[in-house]
Protein backbone atom coordinates (compact mmCIF):
# COMPACT_ATOMS: atom_id res chain seq x y z
CA UNK A 1 0.00 0.00 0.00
CA UNK A 2 1.70 3.61 -0.95
CA UNK A 3 -0.94 5.70 1.66
CA UNK A 4 -1.89 3.72 4.40
CA UNK A 5 -4.23 5.25 7.63
CA UNK A 6 -3.02 4.26 11.10
CA UNK A 7 -3.89 5.22 14.60
CA UNK A 8 -2.16 4.96 18.19
CA UNK A 9 -4.35 4.39 20.79
CA UNK A 10 -2.90 5.07 24.46
CA UNK A 11 -3.79 4.06 27.47
CA UNK A 12 -2.63 6.20 30.41
CA UNK A 13 -1.75 4.98 33.98
CA UNK A 14 -4.09 7.03 36.79
CA UNK A 15 -3.35 7.83 40.05
CA UNK A 16 -4.39 9.98 42.60
CA UNK A 17 -2.88 11.19 45.62
CA UNK A 18 -2.12 13.48 48.57
CA UNK A 19 0.37 16.19 48.49
CA UNK A 20 2.17 13.41 50.89
CA UNK A 21 2.35 10.79 48.11
CA UNK A 22 -0.37 8.58 50.12
CA UNK A 23 -3.80 7.71 47.70
CA UNK A 24 -6.58 9.68 48.26
CA UNK A 25 -8.73 8.29 45.98
CA UNK A 26 -9.34 4.98 44.28
CA UNK A 27 -8.58 4.67 40.59
CA UNK A 28 -12.46 4.26 39.72
CA UNK A 29 -13.25 7.51 41.75
CA UNK A 30 -10.23 9.71 39.86
CA UNK A 31 -11.62 8.59 36.66
CA UNK A 32 -15.20 9.23 37.63
CA UNK A 33 -14.20 13.17 38.45
CA UNK A 34 -11.41 13.03 35.44
CA UNK A 35 -14.17 12.34 32.69
CA UNK A 36 -16.97 14.62 34.37
CA UNK A 37 -17.31 17.18 31.83
CA UNK A 38 -17.03 14.19 29.17
CA UNK A 39 -20.07 13.01 30.61
CA UNK A 40 -21.42 16.35 31.01
CA UNK A 41 -20.84 16.80 27.01
CA UNK A 42 -21.17 13.64 25.55
CA UNK A 43 -23.97 11.14 28.41
CA UNK A 44 -20.86 9.01 28.21
CA UNK A 45 -17.34 8.09 28.96
CA UNK A 46 -16.87 7.31 25.37
CA UNK A 47 -16.83 9.92 23.06
CA UNK A 48 -15.63 10.99 19.82
CA UNK A 49 -13.97 14.35 19.48
CA UNK A 50 -13.91 17.35 17.27
CA UNK A 51 -10.09 16.33 15.93
CA UNK A 52 -11.77 13.03 15.12
CA UNK A 53 -10.52 11.18 18.20
CA UNK A 54 -11.67 8.70 20.43
CA UNK A 55 -11.50 9.64 24.19
CA UNK A 56 -12.70 6.97 26.77
CA UNK A 57 -12.70 4.97 29.89
CA UNK A 58 -11.68 1.68 29.18
CA UNK A 59 -12.58 -1.70 31.81
CA UNK A 60 -10.30 -1.71 34.93
CA UNK A 61 -10.34 2.16 34.77
CA UNK A 62 -7.93 2.97 32.09
CA UNK A 63 -8.10 6.06 30.54
CA UNK A 64 -7.60 5.85 26.62
CA UNK A 65 -7.37 7.82 23.95
CA UNK A 66 -7.07 6.95 20.64
CA UNK A 67 -5.89 9.13 17.49
CA UNK A 68 -7.91 9.44 14.42
CA UNK A 69 -6.44 8.01 11.35
CA UNK A 70 -3.90 9.79 9.81
CA UNK A 71 -2.11 8.93 6.36
CA UNK A 72 0.82 10.89 7.45
CA UNK A 73 3.30 9.80 10.71
CA UNK A 74 4.02 13.39 11.78
CA UNK A 75 0.17 14.19 11.60
CA UNK A 76 -0.44 11.22 13.44
CA UNK A 77 2.39 12.21 16.55
CA UNK A 78 0.86 16.09 16.27
CA UNK A 79 -2.82 14.16 16.71
CA UNK A 80 -1.16 11.95 19.68
CA UNK A 81 0.35 14.81 21.27
CA UNK A 82 -2.76 16.47 21.49
CA UNK A 83 -4.15 13.71 23.37
CA UNK A 84 -1.63 14.69 26.14
CA UNK A 85 -3.07 17.86 26.26
CA UNK A 86 -6.30 17.64 26.41
CA UNK A 87 -6.06 14.79 29.31
CA UNK A 88 -3.91 17.25 30.72
CA UNK A 89 -6.49 20.01 30.76
CA UNK A 90 -9.17 17.44 32.21
CA UNK A 91 -6.99 16.20 34.75
CA UNK A 92 -6.29 20.07 35.89
CA UNK A 93 -9.73 20.47 35.79
CA UNK A 94 -10.28 17.80 38.15
CA UNK A 95 -7.37 18.93 39.99
CA UNK A 96 -9.32 22.29 40.51
CA UNK A 97 -12.52 20.81 41.84
CA UNK A 98 -11.21 18.51 44.09
CA UNK A 99 -9.56 21.72 45.85
CA UNK A 100 -13.01 23.36 45.76
CA UNK A 101 -13.83 20.70 47.83
CA UNK A 102 -11.63 20.93 50.05
CA UNK A 103 -9.96 17.60 49.33
CA UNK A 104 -6.06 17.44 49.23
CA UNK A 105 -5.79 15.05 45.86
CA UNK A 106 -4.29 15.23 42.84
CA UNK A 107 -4.63 13.08 39.54
CA UNK A 108 -1.37 12.44 37.67
CA UNK A 109 -2.10 10.29 34.10
CA UNK A 110 1.19 8.65 32.97
CA UNK A 111 2.07 8.01 29.94
CA UNK A 112 4.15 4.81 30.47
CA UNK A 113 3.83 1.05 29.78
CA UNK A 114 4.09 -0.59 33.35
CA UNK A 115 3.17 1.09 37.24
CA UNK A 116 4.70 0.06 40.01
CA UNK A 117 2.16 -2.41 41.22
CA UNK A 118 2.97 -4.03 37.61
CA UNK A 119 -0.28 -3.39 35.83
CA UNK A 120 0.54 -3.12 32.66
CA UNK A 121 -1.40 -0.42 29.74
CA UNK A 122 -1.18 -0.75 25.88
CA UNK A 123 0.25 1.79 23.46
CA UNK A 124 -1.51 0.22 20.59
CA UNK A 125 -0.60 1.02 16.88
CA UNK A 126 -3.12 0.13 13.88
CA UNK A 127 -2.09 0.08 10.46
CA UNK A 128 -4.73 -0.38 7.55
CA UNK A 129 -3.40 -3.34 4.78
CA UNK A 130 -4.70 -4.51 2.09
CA UNK A 131 -7.03 -8.02 2.97
CA UNK A 132 -6.64 -9.75 -0.54
CA UNK A 133 -2.69 -9.09 0.04
CA UNK A 134 -0.20 -10.58 2.58
CA UNK A 135 -1.65 -11.09 5.50
CA UNK A 136 -0.86 -14.84 6.43
CA UNK A 137 2.58 -14.21 5.21
CA UNK A 138 2.79 -10.59 7.85
CA UNK A 139 3.16 -11.93 10.44
CA UNK A 140 6.44 -14.25 10.11
CA UNK A 141 8.20 -11.09 9.07
CA UNK A 142 6.95 -8.68 10.86
CA UNK A 143 7.80 -10.62 14.29
CA UNK A 144 11.56 -10.22 13.90
CA UNK A 145 11.31 -7.01 13.14
CA UNK A 146 8.53 -5.96 16.30
CA UNK A 147 10.75 -7.65 18.56
CA UNK A 148 14.00 -6.14 17.50
CA UNK A 149 12.58 -2.95 17.00
CA UNK A 150 12.94 -2.02 20.90
CA UNK A 151 16.42 -1.09 20.78
CA UNK A 152 15.35 1.96 17.84
CA UNK A 153 11.78 2.93 19.68
CA UNK A 154 11.85 1.34 22.93
CA UNK A 155 10.82 3.83 25.86
CA UNK A 156 13.73 2.69 28.93
CA UNK A 157 13.03 1.61 31.85
CA UNK A 158 14.91 -0.51 34.95
CA UNK A 159 14.21 -3.57 36.07
CA UNK A 160 14.82 -5.49 38.77
CA UNK A 161 17.20 -8.64 38.67
CA UNK A 162 16.35 -11.97 40.92
CA UNK A 163 19.59 -10.82 43.00
CA UNK A 164 18.12 -7.66 43.36
CA UNK A 165 20.16 -5.60 41.30
CA UNK A 166 18.52 -3.01 38.77
CA UNK A 167 19.28 -2.94 35.15
CA UNK A 168 18.50 -0.69 32.50
CA UNK A 169 16.32 -2.25 29.57
CA UNK A 170 15.18 -0.63 26.10
CA UNK A 171 11.69 -1.74 26.98
CA UNK A 172 10.29 -2.96 30.30
CA UNK A 173 7.22 -3.92 28.34
CA UNK A 174 8.89 -6.77 26.61
CA UNK A 175 8.65 -8.69 30.17
CA UNK A 176 4.82 -8.50 29.30
CA UNK A 177 4.37 -9.88 25.98
CA UNK A 178 3.32 -13.41 26.50
CA UNK A 179 2.62 -14.46 23.02
CA UNK A 180 3.61 -14.25 19.04
CA UNK A 181 0.23 -13.69 17.91
CA UNK A 182 -3.37 -14.18 19.08
CA UNK A 183 -6.36 -12.72 18.89
CA UNK A 184 -7.10 -11.77 22.28
CA UNK A 185 -5.65 -8.69 23.63
CA UNK A 186 -5.73 -8.48 27.09
CA UNK A 187 -5.46 -11.91 29.00
CA UNK A 188 -2.40 -13.09 26.87
CA UNK A 189 -1.05 -9.92 25.15
CA UNK A 190 0.43 -10.98 22.03
CA UNK A 191 2.73 -8.94 19.60
CA UNK A 192 0.43 -9.15 17.00
CA UNK A 193 -3.59 -9.24 17.57
CA UNK A 194 -5.55 -10.57 14.98
CA UNK A 195 -8.89 -9.72 16.07
CA UNK A 196 -10.28 -9.03 12.21
CA UNK A 197 -12.10 -5.62 12.80
CA UNK A 198 -11.27 -3.71 9.84
CA UNK A 199 -12.90 -0.22 10.54
CA UNK A 200 -13.49 -0.20 6.96
CA UNK A 201 -14.81 -2.23 3.75
CA UNK A 202 -14.27 -6.11 5.12
CA UNK A 203 -14.00 -7.24 1.76
CA UNK A 204 -10.77 -4.55 0.59
CA UNK A 205 -9.37 -4.01 4.38
CA UNK A 206 -7.84 -5.51 7.35
CA UNK A 207 -6.57 -3.30 10.32
CA UNK A 208 -3.26 -4.86 11.36
CA UNK A 209 -3.38 -4.18 15.37
CA UNK A 210 0.48 -4.20 16.83
CA UNK A 211 0.56 -4.41 20.99
CA UNK A 212 4.09 -4.76 21.49
CA UNK A 213 4.60 -0.31 21.46
CA UNK A 214 6.13 1.11 24.16
CA UNK A 215 4.29 4.40 24.98
CA UNK A 216 6.63 7.00 23.69
CA UNK A 217 7.37 10.58 24.52
CA UNK A 218 9.70 11.48 22.50
CA UNK A 219 7.98 12.78 18.95
CA UNK A 220 11.25 11.39 17.11
CA UNK A 221 10.46 7.91 18.96
CA UNK A 222 6.75 8.02 18.01
CA UNK A 223 6.90 8.70 14.13
CA UNK A 224 10.00 6.34 13.86
CA UNK A 225 7.55 3.62 15.53
CA UNK A 226 5.02 4.43 12.52
CA UNK A 227 7.23 5.42 9.82
CA UNK A 228 9.70 2.16 9.86
CA UNK A 229 6.96 -0.42 10.21
CA UNK A 230 4.97 1.22 7.53
CA UNK A 231 8.36 1.07 5.34
CA UNK A 232 8.62 -2.53 6.79
CA UNK A 233 5.07 -3.22 5.90
CA UNK A 234 5.74 -2.14 1.94
CA UNK A 235 8.55 -4.01 1.65
CA UNK A 236 6.33 -7.55 2.29
CA UNK A 237 3.36 -6.09 0.60
CA UNK A 238 6.31 -5.73 -2.68
CA UNK A 239 5.97 -9.68 -2.58
CA UNK A 240 9.70 -9.46 -3.37
CA UNK A 241 11.46 -12.91 -1.76
CA UNK A 242 12.64 -11.84 1.36
CA UNK A 243 15.07 -12.74 3.96
CA UNK A 244 14.47 -15.69 6.06
CA UNK A 245 14.48 -13.73 9.57
CA UNK A 246 12.23 -15.97 11.60
CA UNK A 247 12.90 -16.18 15.31
CA UNK A 248 13.45 -19.66 17.13
CA UNK A 249 11.51 -17.90 20.27
CA UNK A 250 10.30 -14.34 19.04
CA UNK A 251 9.09 -14.27 23.25
CA UNK A 252 12.10 -15.72 24.97
CA UNK A 253 13.86 -13.14 21.65
CA UNK A 254 11.88 -9.84 23.11
CA UNK A 255 12.99 -10.53 26.84
CA UNK A 256 16.94 -10.55 25.97
CA UNK A 257 17.24 -7.98 23.51
CA UNK A 258 15.28 -5.73 26.02
CA UNK A 259 18.45 -6.86 28.13
CA UNK A 260 21.32 -5.88 25.64
CA UNK A 261 22.09 -2.98 25.05
CA UNK A 262 24.89 -3.84 22.46
CA UNK A 263 22.23 -4.95 20.46
CA UNK A 264 24.54 -7.66 19.65
CA UNK A 265 24.05 -11.07 21.15
CA UNK A 266 22.98 -13.60 19.19
CA UNK A 267 19.69 -14.63 18.75
CA UNK A 268 18.78 -18.22 17.83
CA UNK A 269 17.26 -18.16 14.60
CA UNK A 270 13.88 -20.69 13.93
CA UNK A 271 16.52 -22.19 10.89
CA UNK A 272 18.98 -23.10 13.65
CA UNK A 273 21.41 -20.44 13.11
CA UNK A 274 21.66 -17.15 14.82
CA UNK A 275 21.71 -13.16 14.28
CA UNK A 276 21.84 -9.94 16.60
CA UNK A 277 19.36 -7.17 16.80
CA UNK A 278 21.55 -4.77 14.81
CA UNK A 279 21.53 -7.26 12.49
CA UNK A 280 17.68 -7.67 12.03
CA UNK A 281 17.15 -4.07 11.94
CA UNK A 282 20.03 -3.89 9.65
CA UNK A 283 18.54 -5.84 7.42
CA UNK A 284 15.24 -4.24 6.91
CA UNK A 285 16.78 -0.72 7.25
CA UNK A 286 18.20 -2.29 4.19
CA UNK A 287 15.21 -3.48 2.15
CA UNK A 288 13.61 -0.29 3.31
CA UNK A 289 15.70 1.64 1.27
CA UNK A 290 14.96 -0.33 -1.65
CA UNK A 291 10.79 1.25 -1.89
CA UNK A 292 11.59 4.33 -0.08
CA UNK A 293 10.37 7.68 -1.59
CA UNK A 294 12.40 10.24 -2.21
CA UNK A 295 11.96 13.24 0.33
CA UNK A 296 10.51 12.52 4.04
CA UNK A 297 11.30 8.64 3.43
CA UNK A 298 14.93 9.50 3.17
CA UNK A 299 15.21 10.90 6.54
CA UNK A 300 12.96 8.18 8.11
CA UNK A 301 15.81 6.08 6.65
CA UNK A 302 18.92 8.22 8.11
CA UNK A 303 17.37 8.91 10.77
CA UNK A 304 16.59 4.68 11.42
CA UNK A 305 20.31 4.50 10.64
CA UNK A 306 21.13 7.07 13.53
CA UNK A 307 19.63 5.35 15.91
CA UNK A 308 20.76 2.05 15.26
CA UNK A 309 24.09 3.37 14.84
CA UNK A 310 23.89 4.58 18.63
CA UNK A 311 23.04 1.11 19.49
CA UNK A 312 26.16 -0.79 17.45
CA UNK A 313 28.67 2.04 17.89
CA UNK A 314 27.80 3.02 21.99
CA UNK A 315 28.24 6.63 20.73
CA UNK A 316 24.81 8.24 22.20
CA UNK A 317 25.46 11.57 21.56
CA UNK A 318 22.99 12.01 19.40
CA UNK A 319 20.43 9.36 20.66
CA UNK A 320 20.47 10.47 24.13
CA UNK A 321 18.52 13.79 23.17
CA UNK A 322 16.52 12.30 20.36
CA UNK A 323 15.43 8.61 21.54
CA UNK A 324 13.15 8.10 24.79
CA UNK A 325 15.52 4.89 25.88
CA UNK A 326 18.86 6.85 25.78
CA UNK A 327 17.19 10.56 27.11
CA UNK A 328 16.06 8.12 29.80
CA UNK A 329 19.13 6.00 30.17
CA UNK A 330 21.40 9.45 30.43
CA UNK A 331 18.35 10.79 32.81
CA UNK A 332 18.76 7.51 35.44
CA UNK A 333 22.20 7.16 35.10
CA UNK A 334 23.36 10.40 36.41
CA UNK A 335 20.35 10.59 39.26
CA UNK A 336 21.29 7.41 40.84
CA UNK A 337 25.14 8.21 40.35
CA UNK A 338 24.21 11.41 41.55
CA UNK A 339 22.55 10.45 44.64
CA UNK A 340 24.49 6.92 44.96
CA UNK A 341 21.55 4.85 44.43
CA UNK A 342 21.30 1.28 42.43
CA UNK A 343 18.89 1.53 39.46
CA UNK A 344 16.39 -0.54 41.40
CA UNK A 345 15.71 2.45 44.05
CA UNK A 346 12.16 3.53 44.50
CA UNK A 347 13.56 7.00 43.83
CA UNK A 348 14.50 5.61 40.01
CA UNK A 349 11.06 4.15 39.66
CA UNK A 350 9.79 7.13 40.74
CA UNK A 351 11.97 9.75 38.20
CA UNK A 352 10.77 6.85 35.52
CA UNK A 353 7.04 7.68 36.21
CA UNK A 354 7.59 11.03 36.37
CA UNK A 355 9.38 11.58 32.68
CA UNK A 356 5.60 9.84 31.60
CA UNK A 357 3.47 12.70 33.23
CA UNK A 358 1.80 14.44 30.85
CA UNK A 359 1.31 17.46 33.21
CA UNK A 360 3.22 20.34 31.92
CA UNK A 361 4.37 21.05 35.74
CA UNK A 362 5.50 17.15 36.76
CA UNK A 363 6.62 16.34 33.43
CA UNK A 364 9.77 15.41 33.37
CA UNK A 365 10.37 14.37 29.87
CA UNK A 366 8.72 18.21 28.88
CA UNK A 367 10.95 19.96 31.91
CA UNK A 368 14.13 17.98 29.57
CA UNK A 369 12.44 19.41 26.39
CA UNK A 370 12.07 22.72 27.88
CA UNK A 371 15.67 22.84 28.13
CA UNK A 372 16.28 21.45 24.91
CA UNK A 373 17.20 17.87 26.04
CA UNK A 374 14.38 16.03 24.11
CA UNK A 375 13.30 16.59 20.87
CA UNK A 376 10.59 18.97 19.85
CA UNK A 377 9.81 18.77 16.63
CA UNK A 378 6.84 19.80 15.74
CA UNK A 379 6.04 23.36 15.88
CA UNK A 380 4.15 24.32 19.55
CA UNK A 381 1.25 25.79 16.96
CA UNK A 382 0.80 22.14 14.83
CA UNK A 383 -0.02 20.57 18.01
CA UNK A 384 -2.61 22.92 19.43
CA UNK A 385 -4.43 23.00 16.44
CA UNK A 386 -4.37 19.05 16.48
CA UNK A 387 -6.77 19.63 19.93
CA UNK A 388 -9.53 21.14 17.43
CA UNK A 389 -8.76 20.23 14.28
CA UNK A 390 -8.98 16.45 12.52
CA UNK A 391 -6.52 15.46 10.02
CA UNK A 392 -7.75 16.72 6.28
CA UNK A 393 -6.65 13.65 4.55
CA UNK A 394 -8.37 11.15 5.44
CA UNK A 395 -11.88 10.05 6.45
CA UNK A 396 -11.27 11.71 9.95
CA UNK A 397 -11.73 14.80 8.26
CA UNK A 398 -15.92 13.83 7.83
CA UNK A 399 -15.93 12.82 11.41
CA UNK A 400 -14.54 15.76 12.62
CA UNK A 401 -16.51 18.08 10.42
CA UNK A 402 -19.94 15.91 11.52
CA UNK A 403 -18.96 16.00 15.74
CA UNK A 404 -17.83 20.41 15.34
CA UNK A 405 -21.04 20.91 13.54
CA UNK A 406 -23.02 19.15 16.17
CA UNK A 407 -21.46 19.96 18.80
CA UNK A 408 -21.68 23.75 17.94
CA UNK A 409 -25.50 23.50 16.95
CA UNK A 410 -26.59 21.16 20.11
CA UNK A 411 -27.37 18.40 18.29
CA UNK A 412 -27.17 14.96 19.65
CA UNK A 413 -25.50 12.58 17.39
CA UNK A 414 -23.51 9.15 17.76
CA UNK A 415 -20.24 8.31 15.64
CA UNK A 416 -17.64 5.77 15.57
CA UNK A 417 -15.13 4.69 13.06
CA UNK A 418 -16.80 4.03 10.33
CA UNK A 419 -20.53 5.37 11.16
CA UNK A 420 -22.03 9.16 11.31
CA UNK A 421 -25.39 9.22 12.95
CA UNK A 422 -27.98 11.43 14.69
CA UNK A 423 -29.67 10.35 17.40
CA UNK A 424 -33.15 11.19 16.74
CA UNK A 425 -35.62 8.47 15.19
CA UNK A 426 -36.12 7.94 11.93
CA UNK A 427 -32.53 9.23 11.19
CA UNK A 428 -30.30 7.07 8.84
CA UNK A 429 -26.79 6.43 9.58
CA UNK A 430 -24.17 7.40 7.13
CA UNK A 431 -21.33 4.63 6.56
CA UNK A 432 -18.12 5.56 5.75
CA UNK A 433 -15.90 2.16 5.12
CA UNK A 434 -13.45 3.89 2.90
CA UNK A 435 -10.82 5.21 5.30
CA UNK A 436 -9.91 7.46 2.59
CA UNK A 437 -12.34 9.19 2.03
CA UNK A 438 -12.77 12.89 2.41
CA UNK A 439 -15.87 14.38 1.15
CA UNK A 440 -19.25 12.29 0.49
CA UNK A 441 -22.48 13.55 -0.04
CA UNK A 442 -24.46 11.80 2.21
CA UNK A 443 -21.90 13.58 4.83
CA UNK A 444 -22.36 17.11 2.87
CA UNK A 445 -26.64 16.24 3.64
CA UNK A 446 -25.89 15.23 7.09
CA UNK A 447 -24.30 18.78 7.97
CA UNK A 448 -26.68 20.58 5.99
CA UNK A 449 -29.27 18.11 8.25
CA UNK A 450 -27.42 19.47 11.62
CA UNK A 451 -27.28 23.06 10.76
CA UNK A 452 -31.14 23.39 9.74
CA UNK A 453 -31.60 21.47 13.10
CA UNK A 454 -29.44 23.60 15.14
CA UNK A 455 -30.73 26.79 13.52
CA UNK A 456 -32.47 27.97 17.07
CA UNK A 457 -30.32 25.92 19.72
CA UNK A 458 -28.05 28.15 21.86
CA UNK A 459 -24.49 27.16 21.35
CA UNK A 460 -23.05 24.81 24.31
CA UNK A 461 -20.31 25.69 26.64
CA UNK A 462 -16.96 24.60 24.87
CA UNK A 463 -15.73 20.99 26.47
CA UNK A 464 -12.37 20.50 27.42
N1 LIG B 1 -9.32 1.05 8.85
C1 LIG B 1 -8.39 1.37 9.72
N2 LIG B 1 -7.11 0.97 9.57
C2 LIG B 1 -6.17 1.27 10.48
N3 LIG B 1 -6.42 1.97 11.59
C3 LIG B 1 -7.67 2.38 11.81
C4 LIG B 1 -8.71 2.11 10.89
N4 LIG B 1 -9.85 2.66 11.36
C5 LIG B 1 -9.54 3.22 12.53
N5 LIG B 1 -8.23 3.06 12.80
C6 LIG B 1 -7.49 3.47 13.99
O1 LIG B 1 -7.58 2.39 14.90
C7 LIG B 1 -7.70 2.86 16.25
C8 LIG B 1 -8.93 2.23 16.85
O2 LIG B 1 -9.00 2.58 18.19
P1 LIG B 1 -9.98 1.86 19.23
O3 LIG B 1 -9.50 2.18 20.59
O4 LIG B 1 -11.38 2.16 18.91
O5 LIG B 1 -9.57 0.36 18.90
P2 LIG B 1 -10.26 -1.02 18.97
O6 LIG B 1 -9.14 -1.97 18.98
O7 LIG B 1 -11.24 -1.16 17.88
O8 LIG B 1 -11.07 -1.00 20.28
P3 LIG B 1 -10.77 -1.27 21.80
O9 LIG B 1 -9.59 -0.47 22.20
O10 LIG B 1 -12.04 -0.83 22.43
O11 LIG B 1 -10.50 -2.75 21.90
C9 LIG B 1 -7.73 4.36 16.15
O12 LIG B 1 -6.48 4.92 16.47
C10 LIG B 1 -8.09 4.64 14.68
O13 LIG B 1 -7.56 5.84 14.19
MG1 LIG C 1 -8.60 1.01 22.02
Amino acid sequence: MMRRVGGLETEFGLVCVRADGSRALEPEAAARELFRPVVAMGRSSNVFLRNAARLYLDVGSHPEYATAECDDWWELVAQDRAGERIFADLAAQADRRLADDGQDARIHLLKNNVDSAGNAFGSHENYLVDRRGEFTRLPRYLLPFLVTRQIITGAGGVVTDPDGTGRFVFSRRSDHMWEAISSATTRTRPIINTRDEPHGDPTRFRRLHVIVGDSTMSEVSTHLRFATTDLVLRVIESGRSLPELALHDDIAAIRAVARDLTGQQPIPTANGGSTTAVQVQQRWLDLAAEVAQEGEEQQVLETWQKALDAVRTGDRSWAATHLDWAIKEQLVGQVAARLGLDLSAPEIERLDLAYHDIAPAHSVFQALQRRGLAPSVLQEQRVEDAREQAPRTTRAHLRGQVVTAAQQHGVDHVVDWTTLRLTRPGAMPVQVLDPFATSLPAVDALLAEIRALGADAPPPAPPA
